[in-house]
């Protein structure tokens, strides 16, 4: 059973469709990159996918049920532009909200709660930085911050809007060792990736988007000069520079 069945989803804002009929499986223990032009509509999938913005039609399954039946399971990581960052909380409080799942809300956290969180910290290279206010941390900074957050929750799904937006090498490979982890432990990943020249390094499983599903598969053999053209048209020239 897929962990993930996508099944004729479509979606709008307004009277603008950017979602049309997308249809895709994803199976467990795979590490997905989500690919296609700006407004090809990847973070509005996610949105979708999550009951965070409204569909047309469709169907979403997780692990064979809905997405509040399967919640628990399924970790999310927004896109940092989209995070209010002048909420006043700090970067060990943000971790802490990735357990309210196992905590539950309005119960005061326990320390095996907040060592946990710290230990998630600690993973990403930001126990030094536990107390401090989010919006005074770097783009990378919080970035990682975001991804211990994920780490707590110990989910089996994740979900990833461009985290490698804006990070330097350093994070980038902190963050990819992460994910690759995950992926060993059979843990399922998608991630919204916009660096074509590291999606054959970095992902098994490559899902090319343009408001439909232009392609889906392994990575190997579904990036291709072909679909790639298929999914960007005519809006990458320094493609052709790389492929020949
Ligand atoms: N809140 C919104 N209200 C109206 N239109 C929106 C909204 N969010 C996105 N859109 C539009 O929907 C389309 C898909 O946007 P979306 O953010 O899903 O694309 P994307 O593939 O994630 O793009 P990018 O690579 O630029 O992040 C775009 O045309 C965008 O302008």
């Amino acid at each position: 059973m897929p962990v993930l069945s996508v099944n004729g989803l479509s979606a709008s804002y307004r009277k603008n469709k950017v979602l049309n009929e997308v249809r895709f499986d994803v199976q467990q223990g795979t590490l997905t990159s989500i690919v296609g032009p700006n407004g090809a509509g990847k973070s509005t999938l996610l949105k979708v996918m999550l009951e965070l913005h409204p569909k047309l039609s469709g169907t979403v399954q997780f692990f064979g049920s809905t997405y509040s039946q399967a919640k628990s399971r399924i970790g999310y990581v927004p896109q940092r532009g989209s995070v209010d960052w002048d909420f006043p909380t700090n970067a060990l409080d943000v971790v802490m909200m990735g357990l309210y799942g196992k905590i539950g809300w309005l119960k005061w956290p326990k320390r095996s709660h907040r060592d946990l969180a710290m230990a998630a910290l600690d993973e990403m290279g930001m126990a030094d930085y536990a107390d401090r206010q989010i919006s005074q941390l770097s783009g990378g900074q919080q970035q990682r911050v975001f991804l211990a957050r994920a780490l707590v929750q110990d989910a089996d799904l994740y979900f990833l809007d461009e985290p490698l937006a804006g990070v330097d090498a350093a994070t980038e490979r902190a963050i990819m060792d992460t994910l690759k982890v995950l992926k060993n432990k059979g843990r399922t990943v998608m991630v919204v990736h916009h660096d074509l020249q590291t999606v054959e390094d970095y992902f098994d499983q490559v899902l090319m988007l343009n408001r439909g599903v232009i392609a889906h598969g392994k990575t190997a053999e579904t990036f291709t000069k072909e679909n790639i053209y298929r999914t960007y048209g005519g809006t990458l020239r320094w493609m052709e520079e790389k492929l020949g």
